[in-house]
């Protein structure tokens, strides 16, 4: 637009018979003719494309095959046959794989898998990456008998983190790239597990193996229920534009490797399995073959309330004969990885491995230390620790050949998160880390840590190698030290307590913790939580298996237990403190150190637990709970209180041998509160 000169009433003129510059107006722009008439900008070399489309056809090349071209010498003729034998193989594994994801989606009442291409539906031609174009993009079954058989289901077939960013900007609310580079997404109703809606069929061989009844997590459904779950999950998928697959690993061990399919319908679903999940390289991908264990993420859409056993329009159902499992009406992605979870919990122990609830890291001298506690104690926080090898926040095996992490990645909790305290977490939090549910400036896309109007339970899933110390292969030696995290909301357990094997198996039996109840009325009373093996959610066999399991290994391997307790001191909720987390980490780093283990104790009453009197960098007059409390006679009733809550919660395993013997079974009763 041409501004006003301000001397012409504001009117607009332009007089072409001004010449080169007008006495008021604009310079007329000068070209320089060529001989031919044709004006050049020639700069710079030119494009090598006639249109636009063949230009953004040359932005993107096809990947580097994956099949290794045989030695075919220099010969020109020999080398390209030899391309051309391993193109030709990567086309049959390519229709393999299309092959079986078409089968992963088949209905169960239809006789054949939809037909399944790769691709976004919305790529145009003229954005197919150049050169090569696939022969077997798309797999089509032999018969096709209804109407969903008449479309494509499009498939997003492990895509790479800057594709699934793309796939979540476009299409899905919610759904933006924060200061830091992370994408922040949203999770819908759910921002948190369902535990009340996950059921698992109760079949022939399950009926007899998993624990079921009153204290389990194993809320039973029928088979015909399950397959009506998964025909609406299936058909819900079928119906999209395009679906998400991921294929990954679970297991770092490679003897005891297994493989997922995970197909979902959103992006941030895809993200965060390829975060969390174990990456394959591009050749194991290509020999993937068929899954051991599917998930149908079909969250999105709700299930049917008048299906049998449906209390809610959430469903979360496990299969483990048939090795799927079906999501339905919730979106928050921990589903999916506490899912995978469960089904660990029941695979692993059948091999007489366990499979624990806890964080993992190792010392520069391989000293290994297990994190055990339930949402919120610190196994993230404590686990990641910058001077020690992080092996894993969550998830891991204890087997005959020591330790290894079951997922690839980590999740963190971000409520007032600070750069200061947890730098390695602060750091991961950049391009291809997915944010759930946090608040960020709408205009700088800075996060607010501090801000929880959508939830508390914000959240950071990303791969273990963002932690700068992460050790890959995420396996090491059987462990030195086995720390029980419980925080303490009533502020009476000892900032940390070592345990002799049968209190160890006391307090993991427990699982306890206390967190502070809902802040919207004020304050209230700590509410006791006991989760058997620190993970009773998870758990598929009667807690006693796993107990004893970690009996045995501990004492096979000579580990110490340890009580940490990360929640309050000087007073409950309310008049006390949360423990100061850099002394957390001192007294963490006690234990590491093995300095912990020589030091002078003495022994709390109600509890027995033995106290050190002292700690590098940790104030002695907070060791012992009592001291810290002002008023002792509170202290004395508190401390009784969740004693006798903790013996409330035993009566159910006072009945059950734990082990071979009733020996330890006897120790472990004994070595519970006294008063
Ligand atoms: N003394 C402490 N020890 C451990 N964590 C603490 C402490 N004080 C505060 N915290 C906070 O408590 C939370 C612990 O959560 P997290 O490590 O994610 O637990 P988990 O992985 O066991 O669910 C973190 O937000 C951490 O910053
Ligand atoms: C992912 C979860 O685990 P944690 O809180 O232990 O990190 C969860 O409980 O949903
Ligand atoms: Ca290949
Ligand atoms: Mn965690």
């Amino acid at each position: 637009m041409a501004s006003n000169d301000g001397n012409n009433n504001g009117e607009f003129s332009f007089n072409a018979n001004l010449g080169v510059v007008g006495r008021k107006g604009l310079a007329k722009i000068q070209t320089h003719k060529s001989k031919n008439g044709i004006c050049h900008d020639d700069s710079g070399p030119a494009v090598k494309a006639q249109t636009i489309d063949e230009l953004h056809s040359l932005q993107k090349k096809k990947s580097a095959p994956t099949t290794p071209i045989k030695d075919a010498g220099q010969g020109g003729a020999a080398f390209a046959a030899a391309v051309a034998v391993a193109q030709a193989a990567d086309d049959v594994k390519q229709r393999q794989q299309l092959q079986s994801i078409s089968a992963s989606l088949a209905s169960l009442t239809r006789e054949t898998g939809p037909k399944v291409v790769r691709g976004d539906p919305a790529r145009k031609a003229s954005e197919t990456p150049k050169a090569h174009v696939g022969h077997h993009d798309y797999f089509t079954p032999e018969l096709s008998i209804s109407d969903s058989a008449l479309k494509f289901t499009h498939v997003l077939y492990n895509l790479s983190q800057a594709e699934l960013y793309e796939q979540a900007i476009k299409y899905e609310h919610g759904s933006f790239i924060t200061s830091s580079g992370a994408l922040a997404t949203l999770s819908g109703a759910k921002t948190g597990r369902s535990p009340r809606d996950k059921r698992v069929v109760r079949d022939e061989t399950t009926e007899d193996e998993l624990w079921w009844g009153k204290g389990s997590p194993n809320i039973e459904m029928d088979e015909q229920t399950f397959l009506v779950n998964r025909e609406r999950a299936v058909d819900y998928l079928n119906s999209l534009d395009k679906v998400f697959v991921n294929d990954q690993f679970l297991n770092w061990d490679p003897e005891h490797r297994i493989k997922v399919r995970i197909v979902s319908a959103r992006a941030y679903h895809s993200l965060f399995m390829h975060n969390m999940c174990i990456r394959p390289t591009p050749e194991e991908l290509e020999d993937f073959g068929t899954p051991d264990f599917t998930i149908y993420n079909a969250g999105m859409f709700p299930c049917n309330r008048y299906t049998h056993y449906m209390t809610s329009s959430t469903s979360i159902d496990l299969n483990l004969s048939r090795r799927e499992m079906v999501i339905l009406g919730t979106q928050y992605a921990g589903e999916m990885k506490k899912g995978l979870f469960s089904v660990m919990h029941y695979l692993m122990p059948k091999r007489q491995i366990l499979s624990l609830h806890s964080g993992c890291n190792m010392g520069k001298d391989g000293d290994v230390a297990l994190f055990f506690g339930l949402s919120g104690t610190g196994k993230t926080t404590l686990s990641t620790d910058h001077n020690r090898l992080l092996i894993g926040d969550d998830e891991h095996c204890w087997s005959e050949n020591g330790v290894s992490n079951i997922e690839g990645g980590c999740y963190a909790k971000c409520i007032d998160l600070s750069r200061v305290k947890e730098p390695d977490i602060w750091n991961a939090i950049k391009f291809g880390t997915v944010l759930e549910n946090v608040v960020f400036d709408e205009h700088t896309r800075e996060v607010d840590y501090t801000d929880n109007s959508v939830t508390e339970n914000t959240r950071a899933a990303y791969p273990i190698e963002y932690i700068p110390n992460a050790k890959i292969p995420c396996v090491g030696p059987h462990p030195k030290n086995v720390i029980l995290l419980a925080c303490d909301a009533f502020g009476v357990l000892p900032p940390v307590s070592k345990l002799n094997l049968a209190q160890t198996m006391y307090h993991f039996i427990s699982g306890y913790t206390a967190l502070v109840a809902g802040t919207e009325d004020g304050i209230k009373e700590p509410q006791a939580t006991f989760s058997a093996c620190f993970g009773a959610a998870f758990i598929m066999l009667h807690p006693t298996k796993y107990a004893a399991m970690l009996a045995e290994k501990m004492k096979k391997h000579g580990a110490t237990g340890w009580l940490v307790n990360t929640g309050w001191s000087g007073g409950s909720y309310g008049v006390g403190n949360r423990i100061k987390l850099p002394y957390t980490r001192k007294i963490i780093d006690a234990i590491h150190s093995g300095s912990l283990l020589n030091a002078n104790y003495t022994t709390t009453e109600v509890f027995g637990l033995e106290i050190p009197t002292a700690i590098e960098g940790v104030p002695s007059e907070i060791l012992d709970p009592a001291n810290t409390w002002s008023d002792k006679a509170s202290h004395k009733e508190t401390l009784l209180k969740l004693a006798g809550l903790f013996k409330k919660n035993f009566e159910v395993f006072a009945s059950y041998k734990i082990g071979k013997d009733n020996k330890l079974t006897e120790e472990i009763l004994a070595a519970g509160p006294n008063f």
